[in-house]
């Protein structure tokens, strides 16, 4: 048996198509939703991730900067920028792409990000908002699986979510946000201490896989019918980019995201539903 796929493309497709009828919208107000992003350094993955979110907004009339730093610029020179985008009034939203080369400080760079313009909802208050059960701008990548797993009616509420790898982008937002009261999911966070990870993985209705090790959930690991979300990805040898997800599990899952493209394109919506909601008039 073939497991359904989580076609995050077409949903994504559909959210963007939201994204542009909303700006539409804002720009008969008189307000020209636009997004800054700030690229540090000349790592291939990141430009090209940056190139496909300024795409976006190109397909959904969104107004777009980008600032490139290069690999050695200095804190001071990487701080100045957002601060600068903090101040322009045109600018209603703004990322730094991560990783930033070495020595640049990721969480002093979040934390500059002004939390109203804080459109990945990294910053440490809308972290923190999402904490204490009011969330804000929401993390993207979160966001996104939540949003494929509502669109594919896979039910939630009382049912156990086993979120693999604890990072900041992904595993920690996404136990709080599935943990909120109107979504209702017991959530369990393992990491690569945590005690017999394939047994609580069995156990799990729903597996969100986010640390980045080629095929380490494997069909034994998952139980029959339940819904499998791959986020992490590596590369092989050849340059081949593998998902967290061994592609057996489709024989033994009832959902499962293809090996790449699904959140990817997802994060992306989410990061621009940001910009429109930061772009609105309070
Ligand atoms: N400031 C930020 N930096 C980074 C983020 C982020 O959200 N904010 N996330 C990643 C890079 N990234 C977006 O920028 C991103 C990359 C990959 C995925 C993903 O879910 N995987 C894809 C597979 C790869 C692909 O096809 O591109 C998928 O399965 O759809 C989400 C977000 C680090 N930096």
């Amino acid at each position: 048996m073939s497991a359904i796929s989580l076609d995050g493309e077409r949903l994504a497709a559909r959210w963007r198509a939201g994204i542009a009828a909303d700006a539409a919208a804002l720009k008969a107000r008189g307000i020209a939703p636009k997004m800054a992003t700030v690229l540090v350094g000349d790592d291939p993955a990141s430009a090209a991730y940056i190139g496909r979110k300024h795409a976006d907004c190109l397909e959904t009339g969104i107004e777009a900067l980008d600032i490139r730093l290069p690999a050695d610029a200095t804190r001071a020179e990487l701080l100045e920028q957002v601060d600068r985008l903090n101040r322009d009034p045109s600018v209603h939203g703004l990322m730094v792409q991560l990783p930033l080369p070495a020595p640049l400080d990721e969480d002093e760079a979040l934390a500059a990000v002004a939390p109203h313009k804080d459109i990945d909802g990294l910053h440490p208050a809308n972290l923190g908002r999402l904490l204490a059960g009011r969330p804000g701008l929401l993390p993207c990548t979160p966001a996104a699986i939540l949003g494929l797993l509502s669109d594919y009616d896979v039910p939630l509420a009382g049912r156990r979510v086993a979120i693999l790898g604890r990072g900041p982008l992904v595993g920690r937002p996404l136990a709080m946000l599935l943990s909120l009261k109107d979504t209702d999911a017991t959530v369990t966070l393992l990491h690569s201490r945590s005690p017999d990870i394939a047994g609580e993985l069995r156990r799990a209705d729903v597996v969100v896989a986010a640390i980045g090790v080629a095929g380490y959930v494997t069909a034994g690991m998952v139980k029959p019918g339940a819904a499998v979300v791959g986020v992490g990805i590596s590369y092989t040898a050849d340059g081949r980019m593998v998902s967290d997800v061994a592609e057996e599990v489709t024989e033994v899952a009832g959902l499962v995201t293809p090996p790449h493209g699904s959140v990817g394109a997802l994060t992306r919506a989410a990061l621009l539903r940001n910009l429109i909601s930061a772009a609105r008039p309070a």
